[in-house]
C-alpha cells in the first residue's frame, strides 16, 4: 500500500534498533513459505504490513484478487506471529473504513461502515481479524489509518510511479504537469464544500513513514500499550480538489490544463482527520504542508523506468 516509503521506514529501524534489516523475498499468498520464513527467522521483533493492493476502481472487476492478496496474506502473517511468544504488527489501514463520515475532522472513535469498495472491504475486514486475533493471542497491534498519502522522497528515489493511467489525484496531476497525460478530470464541482470540489487530507508520504517508525517504537517500548490501537493518519486539515491544483501550479510554476467532468461513482464529499488522538499517544505531528508536498521532486520519479 505504501511502497514508496518502506525505505525511509528501514532506515527509521535501522536507527532505532541498530539492526540491519534482512531483505528477503516472499509471497505472502503463499502460506508455506510464510511458515518458513518464519521458521528461519523466530526472531522477528515487529512486522510492518505494506503488502497490500490499493486500486478501488481494479478492486471491483477483481474482487478474489483483492481478498487473496490483502486478506488471505494477512491471515498467514497472523498464523505465524501467533505462535511467538510476544509479537508486534503494524497494519496499514485506511479512512475508507469511515465512508462519509457524519462529523468533520474525523476522530477514531467515528463509527466504521462497509466501504463502497472490495479494496476497502479488505481494510476493514483486515481490521477486525487482526482485533480479533490481538485479543486471545501474543500479538499487540497498532492500526495506522492513511488518509490520501501524497509526495515523494526528497532523495527522488522514493515516490509515487502508477502503471498505467493514474486513478489517484496527485499522480494524475504530476504526469499531467510533465505532459505525459493532456488533460486532468476534476471530478465533479457541485459537491456541498466551499468550491464544490470534494475534500481530503493530503499526508505527505515522509511524514506517514515516520509515524510508523514511531508505531513500531512504541510497540517495542511496550509502556502503557492496549492490545490494540488505531490512529489517523492526517494532517488535520481538509483541501479541496481545487486547492490542489492551485498548489501544485504554484510549487511548479506550471499551468495545468483540466476540465470539470461529472462525479466519480463512489466518492465521497470530504474526509479529513483529528489527529490529536495521534498527536498525544504517538507524539506524531505530521510536518508537512500541502505546498511541500505538491514540491516534491517528482520529475526524476516520472522519468525513472518502471
Ligand atoms: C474511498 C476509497 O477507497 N478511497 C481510497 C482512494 O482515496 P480517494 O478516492 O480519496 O483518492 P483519489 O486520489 O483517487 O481522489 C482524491 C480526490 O480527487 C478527485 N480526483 C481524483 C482523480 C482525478 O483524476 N480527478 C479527480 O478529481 C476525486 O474525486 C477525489 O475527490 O485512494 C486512496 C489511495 O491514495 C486510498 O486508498 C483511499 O482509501
Amino acid at each position: 500500500d505504501l511502497s514508496n516509503s518502506s525505505e525511509e521506514v528501514l532506515k527509521g529501524i535501522v536507527a532505532i534498533t541498530g539492526k540491519t534489516p534482512i531483505f528477503e523475498k516472499l509471497d505472502l499468498r503463499e502460506k508455506e513459505s510464510v511458515r518458513s520464513f518464519f521458521k528461519k527467522h523466530n526472531d522477528v521483533s515487529g512486522v510492518i504490513h505494506f503488502a497490500a493492493s490499493k486500486a478501488v476502481g481494479e478492486s471491483v472487476g477483481n474482487p478474489l484478487l483483492y481478498y487473496e492478496n490483502n486478506i488471505a496474506s494477512l491471515i498467514y502473517l497472523l498464523q505465524e506471529l501467533s505462535k511467538q511468544d510476544k509479537a508486534n504488527f503494524i497494519f496499514s489501514s485506511s479512512c475508507t473504513v469511515y465512508g462519509q463520515a457524519e462529523e468533520m475532522p474525523i476522530t477514531e472513535d467515528a463509527p466504521v461502515q462497509k466501504p463502497m469498495s472490495p479494496y476497502g472491504n479488505t481494510k476493514k475486514i483486515g481490521e477486525e481479524i487482526i482485533s480479533d486475533v490481538a485479543k486471545v493471542t501474543s500479538v499487540n497491534a497498532i492500526l495506522l489509518r492513511y488518509f490520501n498519502p501524497v509526495g515523494a522522497h526528497p532523495s527522488a528515489e522514493i515516490g509515487e510511479l502508477p502503471i498505467g493511467v493514474p486513478q489517484n489525484l496527485v499522480p494524475f496531476i504530476t504526469q499531467t504537469g510533465s505532459g505525459v497525460r493532456q488533460e486532468l478530470s476534476v471530478f465533479g464541482d457541485d459537491y456541498p464544500t466551499p468550491d464544490g470540489t470534494c475534500i481530503r487530507d493530503y499526508i505527505h508520504v515522509v511524514d506517514l513513514a515516520k509515524a510508523h517508525v514511531i508505531a513500531l517504537q512504541r510497540l517495542l517500548n511496550g509502556k502503557n500499550l492496549e492490545k490494540i490501537e488505531t490512529f489517523n493518519l492526517g494532517t488535520g486539515t481538509g483541501s479541496s480538489v481545487l486547492e490542489v491544483i492551485n498548489s501544485f501550479e504554484k510549487m511548479s510554476g506550471k499551468k495545468l490544463p483540466y476540465k470539470i467532468v461529472p462525479r466519480r461513482e463512489g466518492d465521497i464529499t470530504e474526509a479529513y482527520a483529528n489527529t490529536d488522538k495521534a498527536n498525544d499517544v504517538l507524539g506524531w505531528k505530521a510536518q508537512s504542508t500541502l505546498d511541500e508536498a505538491m514540491a516534491s521532486k517528482w520529475e526524476p520519479i516520472l522519468s525513472s523506468p518502471i
